[in-house]
């Protein structure tokens, strides 16, 4: 019997379209090449993210009917602070309409120019809030991380002597606080362990340093710490991510992917003096402070989908269906980051097309190939969403080139994985005839959203 099979059955669907290879041609060169910019019509198995893209369960639904849309007071925001509360241990809480909108509020009440930010790898949203206030961003997440081969149980732990370094050169005052996050989405949805965020507490607490989680996967974080980590054995995932949570002053949340809603977010925090910030800023950018840009049924949806998400099985049917994509792939030894992450299986896209260099955009390339040969959809996590460095507008070049397939929360079926793991395949049979791709539209912000490309 298998271990990790859903503990809920289908009760409605939606019909999806197949594409024949001659629209699917047309249709990604329209989109210049860029996942992002093809209609959903056109997409098959969409696996670009699983940020507001999960099933929402009866309850959720019947929630949304319990819309308290009142400007002022809405019974959904108490419901969802207090759920917050109960469930991250935080005291106060400002909402917000997704995550982004949160680490705008972050960013701005405590950072200011000529601070420095660090973090266990970036995030594209997270680090652009940062030096959008004046920061500058470092990373201070383990080596291992940063290779794909590496199979070892928490490549989302923070180094801690490359944090006491940069400590030591920058001074604790410049530091306004660390950017923990678990898990770490671009290295391939990494866990941090506890032992880890403990020590990361006490050496920042040591110089008086606060510590902000990106809290957006901390659940899936959490069943990482419960099968990998002495002594979580068998503590509740609950259990563990309230202790989790306790090694911080707050949290940035993104209610998109956890808390299994389509929109939502929150600003979370222990402090008095940035709650009374944050609370009198999410007026001028987000909504009052009891809405926060989200609709009371949103607000209702996610305070539900909180208690859903730390369920046992349900986490174990989640993060066991993207280790099924990752044997099957396995099995033709196609490359990708080690271990299986707890929210898609990233494709190693330097190990797809070594004769490509990375300024001929290898993931851009494979995340379109992937498309033209099935119509399933995944997201370029390599140089084009590393972005340019803030100060010398150089390229960064990560040593991560990847495809993310992103599962989306209680949406396909075991069928859909067979058919992505046989389409990846196809592509790798192929891999030799990759020609590369050249960018011929750079947006200004966060390009990869509407970047377009040629193939060479
Ligand atoms: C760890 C983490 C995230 O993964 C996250 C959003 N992820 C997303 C959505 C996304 C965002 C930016 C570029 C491409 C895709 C994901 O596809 O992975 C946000 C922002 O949250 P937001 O989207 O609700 O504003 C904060 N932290």
């Amino acid at each position: 019997r298998r271990s990790w099979a859903e503990p809920y059955k289908i009760k409605v669907v939606e019909p999806l379209r197949t594409t024949t290879r001659e629209e699917r041609e047309a249709a990604i060169a329209d989109a210049g090449y860029n996942t992002f910019l093809l209609p959903s019509k056109d997409v098959y198995i969409d696996l670009l993210t699983d940020s507001g893209t999960n099933a929402m369960s009866d309850r959720q639904w019947a929630g949304m009917m319990l819309g308290d849309e009142a400007y002022a007071g809405s019974g959904n925001y108490y419901r969802l602070e207090d759920t917050i509360r109960r469930f991250y241990g935080y005291r106060h809480v400002v909402p917000t309409h997704q995550g982004r909108g949160a680490e705008n509020l972050l960013s701005q009440s405590l950072i200011s120019p000529g601070h420095h930010v660090p973090g266990n790898m970036y995030f594209t949203t997270t680090r652009f809030h940062q030096e959008k206030a004046g920061a500058t961003f470092h990373d201070i997440i383990v080596d291992e991380a940063h290779d794909p081969t590496l199979d070892a149980p928490f490549k989302g732990n923070v180094d801690l002597a490359k944090l006491a370094a940069l400590i030591d050169e920058v001074g604790a005052e410049r530091i306004p606080y660390v950017c923990v996050a678990a898990t770490v989405n671009m290295a391939g949805g990494q866990p941090i362990s506890m032992a880890n965020m403990r020590a990361v507490r006490e050496l920042t607490q040591r110089h008086g340093i606060a510590i902000y989680l990106d809290a957006t996967r901390a659940v899936e974080n959490a069943l990482f710490i419960r099968e990998r980590e002495e002594g979580y054995g068998s503590t509740s995932l609950a259990d563990i991510l309230l202790e989790f949570c306790s090694y911080s002053d707050g949290c940035t949340m993104s209610g998109k992917k956890d808390p299994l809603t389509n929109i939502g977010g929150w600003l979370a925090t222990n402090d008095e003096a940035l709650f009374e910030e944050a609370r009198n800023l999410v007026v001028v950018y987000e909504g009052l402070h009891t809405y926060g840009g989200m609709a009371g049924r949103d607000m209702e949806a996610m305070a539900i989908g909180i208690t859903e998400s730390v369920e046992l099985a349900y986490m174990k049917s989640r993060v066991g269906q993207v280790r099924y994509l990752g044997e099957l792939l396995d099995q033709w030894g196609i490359p990708f980051v080690r271990p299986v992450g707890g929210h898609g299986i990233f494709l190693d896209a330097r190990g797809f097309y070594p004769h490509l260099d990375q300024e001929q955009f290898p993931a851009q390339t494979l995340a379109a190939q992937l498309y033209l040969e099935a119509g399933v959809r995944a997201m370029e996590r390599g140089i084009v969403s590393a972005g340019r460095d803030a100060a010398t507008g150089e390229n960064h070049h990560p040593s991560l080139e990847l495809v993310r397939l992103t599962i989306p929360r209680r949406v396909y079926t075991q069928a859909h994985m067979d058919v992505v793991a046989e389409s990846v395949k196809a592509c790798y049979d192929d891999r030799e005839a990759a020609r590369g791709l050249r960018m011929t539209y750079e947006p200004k912000y966060l390009r990869f959203f509407q970047a377009r490309f040629e193939p060479l």
